[in-house]
């Protein structure tokens, strides 16, 4: 019979992680830090993971976010690693901040501080040179603008809500959108057949889509000739999903008349035309917060329970617990692995209690609660199953000492 002893599950962070999340490892189990080695699990926001010696020993990647671009999630696959993520716990601050950023290139707002800032002399001269010079910091409403909303997620559909209630015109586009999504906007939205179409006619433009090969450089110097003069641009995704260069040249040709963005660079740092944060979308107490609680509590059930909610690169999988033992299998979505595994655990004389299978794309998940205690010869032989990429024993409440 295999050995059981009360374990502590080691998790690295790599990022700043809000307490109130922090707080939801169950205190016993879970030793925490920036230092820790040999971990579980990594803890990450924007750090960039991609030249990371990610460690053997991990079980899964939590992002307290919503972009996995800094995360080398292919790598982790293929390792039968899971990428969680937070859907829609940043959203409401990013939506704030787009709309911040509307009203900033509406209203001409950081030239018109930046006029002010350099003024000179007394009372009266300021005012003075500020009622002779305002007009050309005059601005325009939103109410009967278009606004061009590329991607309709968690971030998309509230920015559409929020500029339908401020007068605006919405116009989005996203072949790929979710039924959740498509239920919850208004029929205001009118959708657009391309991408060419949302820019022909926009006034503002704002683009919330993940980085992926298929959306780098999807604001490029083709795109943005089909903008109307003047257009407006917002970016609060990835700095690379706007090709920079282009952009500038958008704003000196006339094309464009201001960008505003969370990335900043070299070349769009104190452009007159553009407006640069410094990646702020996600930066409040609330979304940080959000971000924190629910990524730890996704990280604990995984850890514990081997269910899996919100990845990115695996099926969502969860099974109620009523046996004490399970194994949770990793594997390629190919034929007859399932079969496999059940002709292992009968060979060992193994009766299933419960047991579920999904599947998202490449990637498959298996969770098997079976009636006894899993000998840890079996997860090896799980382990070593053709296609299967990680087996683990998740017994309840302790697990599995080598
Ligand atoms: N600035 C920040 O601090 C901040 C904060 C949160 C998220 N983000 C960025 O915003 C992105 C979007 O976040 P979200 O929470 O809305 O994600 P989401 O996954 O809910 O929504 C993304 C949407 O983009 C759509 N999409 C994908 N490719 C597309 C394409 N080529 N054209 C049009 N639509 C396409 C998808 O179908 C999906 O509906 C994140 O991936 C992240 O990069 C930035
Ligand atoms: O963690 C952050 O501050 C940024 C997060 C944001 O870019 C995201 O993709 O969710």
């Amino acid at each position: 019979m295999p050995e059981y002893q009360q374990t502590v599950f080691k998790i690295l962070t790599l990022n700043h992680i809000a307490s109130a999340g922090l707080e939801c490892f169950p205190r016993d189990n879970y030793q925490i830090g920036e230092n820790i080695a040999q971990p579980d699990a990594i803890l990450v926001r924007s750090h960039n993971m991609l030249n990371m010696d990610v460690p053997r020993t991990i079980l899964a990647i939590g992002r307290a976010g919503a972009g996995t671009n800094n995360i080398p999630v292919k790598a982790m696959s293929e390792r039968g690693i899971p990428v969680f993520n937070t859907p829609g716990a940043n959203a409401n601050a990013v939506k704030e901040l787009v709309l911040a950023g509307l009203f900033l290139a509406a209203r001409n707002l950081l030239p018109a501080l930046r006029y002010v800032e350099t003024l000179q002399g007394d009372d009266d001269t300021l005012h003075t040179l500020a009622e002779r010079e305002k007009k050309r910091f005059s601005g325009i409403e939103l109410p009967g603008r278009t606004l061009g909303i590329v991607g309709l997620g968690e971030i998309g559909r509230l920015v559409a809500d929020a500029a339908l209630k401020l007068g605006m015109k919405v116009v989005g586009y996203d072949p790929n959108i979710t039924v959740e999504s498509a239920w919850s906007l208004s029929s205001e939205v009118k959708k657009a057949q391309s991408i060419e179409a949302l820019l022909r006619a926009s006034d503002f433009i704002t683009v919330h889509v993940p980085l992926l090969d298929a959306t780098r450089h999807l604001i490029n110097e083709k795109s943005i000739s089909n903008m109307k003069r003047g257009a407006i641009l917002l970016n609060f995704s990835r700095n690379a999903i706007v090709d920079e260069e282009a952009v500038l040249a958008g704003i000196s040709s006339g094309k464009i008349k201001s960008y505003v963005c969370d990335f900043p660079s070299r070349k769009l740092q104190r452009h007159e035309s553009v407006v640069t944060l410094p990646h702020l979308g996600a930066s409040t107490l609330e979304a940080e917060q959000n971000c924190a609680v629910m990524v730890v509590n996704q990280l604990v059930d995984f850890l514990q329970n081997g269910n899996i909610t919100n990845t990115v690169n695996f099926p969502n999988t969860s099974m109620e617990r009523e046996s004490s033992y399970r194994i949770a299998v990793s594997n390629e979505n190919v034929p007859n692995i399932v079969g496999q595994i059940s002709t292992d655990l009968a060979k060992a004389g193994l009766n299933i209690h419960n047991m579920v299978n999904k599947s998202r794309g490449e990637m498959a998940y298996t969770l098997v609660d079976v009636d006894s205690p899993v000998p840890l010869q079996l997860i090896n032989k799980i382990a070593s199953i053709s296609g299967v990429l990680s087996a683990r024993y998740v017994p309840f409440p302790t697990r599995q000492v080598n």
